[in-house]
């Protein structure tokens, strides 16, 4: 069985799947961020949680802090999908167009194994143009089954972009993940699922947020919730 991702998921990230009984109430799927994890295959070896598993292991070039050899990188995270609790990866969508790293060894384990593949991109600096924001989805989704897209907005402007880029491609049937990183972006966190983002991130412990801007898990949940994203 795989995340499908048909319905929104909102994802409790964390470093430690031991926290996983304190996202059960809120969460429909941990955030495994095993870049910021001491243990990782260990920590999924011992791992008996309920939730769902999307695993995630970002490099330092992608804003994670995992800086050593991209190669064993993705080797590890090719390996999460042999766990029955990982029901879906990320891979970086850098990653995948960059020639000299074998993501397609990763991609075609995880498709053997019935797991769902996220390709992901982000902009730590600022909001692309809106064609920008179709195009790099676009891309994303050839990939995937959800192209996710988190951007640093500036402005209102750049948070009304990313909604209707979001918008597009849901109205073209590709399945989506959007957020805006930072303060100014933040309701977005809230509002993207009504447009068609299919994953919410937000933080088992408040104090340890994997993203500028991201609401605890518990406040998320009950916009969601007031939002009638979620039941
Ligand atoms: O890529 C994403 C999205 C994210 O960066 C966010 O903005 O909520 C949080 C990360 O944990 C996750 O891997």
């Amino acid at each position: 069985m795989s995340l499908d991702f048909d319905s929104f998921v909102l994802a409790a990230a964390t470093a430690d799947l031991f926290a996983e009984p304190a996202a059960r109430e809120h969460a429909d799927a941990i955030e495994f961020r095993m870049d910021l994890a001491d243990d990782h295959l260990d920590a999924l070896e011992a791992s008996d949680g309920d939730l769902p598993i999307l695993a995630t292991n970002r490099a330092a070039w992608e804003g994670g802090e995992w800086d050593e050899d991209d190669a064993e990188r993705l080797e590890v995270l090719a390996e999460t999908t042999a766990f029955e609790a990982v029901e879906a990866i990320d891979v970086e969508l850098e990653a995948i167009l960059d020639d000299e790293l074998d993501t397609d060894a990763v991609l075609e384990t995880a498709r053997e194994r019935d797991v769902s593949v996220v390709v992901s991109a982000h902009d730590f600096e600022g909001t692309p143009p809106r064609g920008e924001l179709v195009s790099t989805l676009t891309e994303a989704s050839k990939y995937g089954d959800v192209a996710k897209l988190a951007v640093t907005a500036e402005s209102k402007a750049d948070t009304i972009a990313l909604l209707s880029a979001t918008e597009q491609l849901e109205y073209h049937g590709d399945t989506v993940a959007t957020m805006a990183m930072g303060e100014v972006g933040s309701h977005t966190r809230a509002v993207a699922p009504i447009y068609g983002s299919k994953i919410g991130y937000a933080p088992v412990d408040p104090d340890e947020a994997t993203a500028p801007g991201q609401y605890d898990l518990e406040t998320l949940s009950d916009l969601l919730t007031r939002l009638g994203v979620r039941d």
